[in-house]
């Protein structure tokens, strides 16, 4: 057989109306339209295509599109096996360009960027061997999973032979921990009840509805007024009890202080995490929160704004999160993810990736399955976001029964949308767009 060749990487601005609903509304986004940049991997082989985004919400897409449209000299024209027989040197070649670096490093649009298409090229190596992404990692023995990671900056929190060891101490019972998810699927939690601009009746009318469905961990947004606050979590807790548990996320609303004497006052509906309680970008004042927090029972939970190894590395050397908060795309894409992985298991914290939006849900089923079989070999604490939006768009959308992500089957990273889809939701001429900029 030919070697596959990549002959072209097309992008598209994917954005669909959900803030006409104020769904995925917060303190700090009041009225995001979720979107994407769609990735499309073209190569010799007309039946081997790879897929990726990254994660928006609205404008600025046409932004991390003209990104990813300078990134992708890196990957045209190259065979497919180049780049996936060692995914380590392929990553490093995509974040170092010796130019388009000076515009992040590892941060911002460019990293957005990098995510979409390092994930489509994921999806195409998964695709090429015919495997569900989490499959194609918890088959690599652990030293071609370790390889795939760059450990510049991170060799003083976690070193490649000690990645290899917490791999190969889980290698002998992986084939149980596979059946088992196989078997009864992937604990989840779910945020769609509580968005900020939800009112009292709709969250009481989402909350019912998620209990019909057998959710028992739910996340509500916080933030912006106290009194706003003490009375949605109030509802939520009338709804569903306390033996359920339930998250805050403030998205990074408050100062350190704020942080503290807000949640003081929330205390009382014990919520279990605040998730983004301040800058994403402050470990210190993260650290400040959780040791004022501890004595509450309230952990700290930050991620989804966090761009890389190197700031996780800090949050977890500081003792500054009790929840480790791993974004699909925010992170650059799957081999930064395995470095975060890794490291929260030798710093003992687990993992509960953030999703929603839109494909964040297809993407992270995937890179938790491979937590739990691979690496953290516990489901103790770890739960994944789940957000009821928009899987319709998707060749092989998500699948959840009970409260828990059904492990995917298919080929690739889950993150294929429908032709159909892309062509309405395209940015601005796609069909839903000329109508909803008629009104
Ligand atoms: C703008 C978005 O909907 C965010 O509110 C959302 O990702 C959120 O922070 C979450 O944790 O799900
Ligand atoms: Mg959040």
């Amino acid at each position: 057989m030919s070697e596959v060749i990549i002959n072209d990487l097309t992008v598209r601005d994917i954005r669909f109306p959900t803030s006409i609903e104020l769904s995925g509304s917060d303190a700090m986004n009041v009225d995001p339209d979720y979107s994407a940049a769609y990735v499309t991997i073209h190569t010799s082989d007309t039946d081997l295509v790879g897929h990726g985004l990254t994660f928006t919400i609205g404008r600025g897409t046409e932004v991390v599109v003209l990104a990813c449209k300078a990134l992708k000299y890196l990957v045209v024209g190259k065979t497919l096996k180049s780049l996936t027989q060692d995914m380590g040197a392929t990553w490093r070649m995509i974040t170092s360009d010796s130019q388009l670096r000076w515009i992040g490093p590892e941060k911002g649009v460019i990293h957005l960027a990098t995510a979409a298409i390092v994930n489509a090229l994921w999806d195409l190596y998964a695709k090429s061997e015919k495997k569900p992404l989490w499959k194609l990692l918890v088959d690599m023995t652990p030293e071609e999973l370790v390889s795939c990671i760059d450990f510049r900056y991170i060799t003083d929190a976690i070193t490649p032979q000690e990645a290899i060891h917490i791999l190969k101490s889980n290698q002998d019972s992986k084939n149980q921990r596979v059946a088992e998810m196989l078997k009864d699927g992937l604990p989840a939690y779910t945020t769609s009840a509580g968005w900020l601009g939800y009112s009292d009746d709709k969250i009481k009318t989402l909350c019912r509805e998620a209990l019909d469905q057998g959710w028992n961990y739910f996340k509500i947004k916080v933030g912006r007024d106290v009194n706003d606050d003490v009375r949605r979590m109030r509802i939520i807790r009338e709804e569903i009890g306390y033996e359920r548990k339930l998250m805050v996320d403030a998205n990074q609303w408050w100062d350190v202080n704020e942080a503290i004497e807000h949640m003081k006052v929330l205390s009382e509906f014990k919520p279990w995490w605040i998730e983004e309680p301040t800058s994403p970008d402050d470990i210190l004042g993260h650290a400040t929160i959780a040791k004022a927090l501890a004595p509450y029972g309230i952990g700290v939970a930050t991620g989804e704004h966090c761009a890389n190894r190197v700031m996780f590395k800090q949050l977890l050397q500081a003792n500054a999160i009790k929840f480790c908060q791993i974004d699909s795309c925010r992170l650059g894409g799957v081999n930064e993810v395995l470095s975060v992985l890794l490291m929260a298991k030798k710093f003992n914290i687990p993992v509960c990736p953030h999703a929603g939006g839109v494909g964040l849900c297809e993407y992270v089923q995937h890179l938790s399955l491979f937590d739990y079989v691979s690496v953290s070999a516990t489901l103790e604490d770890r739960i994944v976001e789940y957000v009821d939006h928009l899987h319709e768009h998707f060749v092989n959308p998500c699948v959840i029964v009970n409260g828990k992500y059904v492990p995917p089957t298919e080929p690739g990273y889950s993150i294929t949308i429908r032709e159909q889809s892309l062509n309405d939701h395209e940015y601005p001429n796609g069909s839903v767009w000329t109508r909803v900029n008629q009104i």
